[in-house]
């Protein structure tokens, strides 16, 4: 690791910020998404933050939207000053259904029309799942289940009123082996990914294409929701032996959602160094029983 990227780390001023993405290479041709438009959810940080970047970059027009007001504005500031791209923000939460469909509401008024929604809201908290509340539980499933399928659906049906097609990618999290130490969010996770291969065929018929894309552990200011002695292992549990970066994140948001996946629904996408493999992280700490075991 490069001293400036511990120095970073230290600071815990994690992952790509706003000028990192606007001068960050990329893969796509520039005019790639242009008359395109996005709402973005948890737009205003981490992976939904580098996907507006990365989308205004290629030409689309982009809704950011998150509970956050001031930090929805600071990133469009930001975005504004690094590429010249103005977008819009909405502060709201994605658990209250009528916050939602008031927000696809202006997002389908000022935007025109959408043709991407990306879900990229949620979070959790780590705790042994033997001493969850169910305060605590319904908090992380209502926020990244229910949460996400009012996004789903409150898009789907506008697509489907006004018969044109859409395209939705789910932010989720690299399930396959389990979460120890966030069965909520493992659960809640399992739920959209299966969720959205049902309705990927319900809605194949009306033009929209459903997709989730799963990170490993990928650089973000998400990461500093976790204890401080779990942050040197970050990076160790997947077969690469490092963290993704949200730029991973985002070029792997587009291709699902740019004429480059229009033969793509009900998919998966694992962009997680392999760690749907091997590796894995105990945000609390490994218990001795586990040590020395791979994992
Ligand atoms: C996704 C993979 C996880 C893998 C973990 C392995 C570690 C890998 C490395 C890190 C990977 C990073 C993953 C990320 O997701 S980064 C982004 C993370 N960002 C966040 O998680 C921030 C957002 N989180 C939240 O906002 C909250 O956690 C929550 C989702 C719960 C929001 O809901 P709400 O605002 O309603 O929640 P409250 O704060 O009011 O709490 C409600 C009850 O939930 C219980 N609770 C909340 N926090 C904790 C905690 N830290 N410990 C224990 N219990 C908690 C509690 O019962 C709350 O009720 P009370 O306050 O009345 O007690
Ligand atoms: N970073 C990682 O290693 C991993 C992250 N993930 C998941 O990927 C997604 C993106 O995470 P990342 O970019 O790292 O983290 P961030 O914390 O930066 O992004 C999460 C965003 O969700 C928004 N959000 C949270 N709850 C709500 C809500 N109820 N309504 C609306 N917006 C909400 C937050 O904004 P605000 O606070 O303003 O509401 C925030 O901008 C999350 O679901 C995360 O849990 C999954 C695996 C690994």
């Amino acid at each position: 690791m490069t001293d400036i990227r511990t120095e970073r780390m230290e600071k815990r001023l994690w992952g790509l910020s706003v000028p990192d993405l606007a001068a960050h290479p990329t893969v796509y041709a520039p005019d790639l998404l242009k008359g395109q438009r996005l709402l973005i959810s948890g737009g205003g940080s981490g992976m939904g933050r580098a996907t507006a970047v990365l989308a205004v970059r290629l030409g689309a027009e982009v809704m950011i939207c998150g509970r956050d007001g001031e930090k929805l504005d600071r990133a469009a500031e930001e975005i504004e000053r690094a590429t010249g791209a103005r977008i819009l923000t909405r502060a709201m939460t994605i658990r209250d259904p009528e916050q939602v469909s008031a927000v696809m509401d202006d997002a389908f008024d000022e935007l025109g029309g959408l043709d991407a929604l990306v879900n990229s809201a949620g979070g959790q908290f780590p705790i042994e799942a033997i001493d969850l509340t169910p305060k605590g539980w319904n908090a992380v499933v209502d926020t990244n289940l229910n949460g996400t399928w009012h996004m789903m659906q409150a898009a789907a049906r506008r697509w489907r009123d006004a018969g044109v097609p859409g395209s939705i990618v789910n932010i989720v999290a690299t399930i396959d082996r389990g979460i120890p130490h966030s069965a909520h969010t493992a659960a809640a996770r399992a739920g959209v990914v299966y969720l959205s291969k049902s309705v990927a065929v319900e809605w194949a018929p009306l033009g929209i294409r459903v997709n989730a894309l799963a990170p490993g552990t990928i650089e973000t200011e998400g990461l500093n929701n976790y204890p401080p002695a779990m942050l040197s292992r970050l990076g160790q549990g997947n077969p690469m032996r490092r963290m993704g970066d949200t730029w991973d994140i985002a070029e792997g948001v587009v291709y699902l959602t740019a004429s480059s996946g229009k033969f793509v629904t009900g998919e998966l996408l694992q962009i997680n160094g392999g760690m749907h493999l091997w590796g894995t992280n105990w945000p609390l700490g490994v218990p001795e029983s586990f040590r020395g075991t791979g994992g």
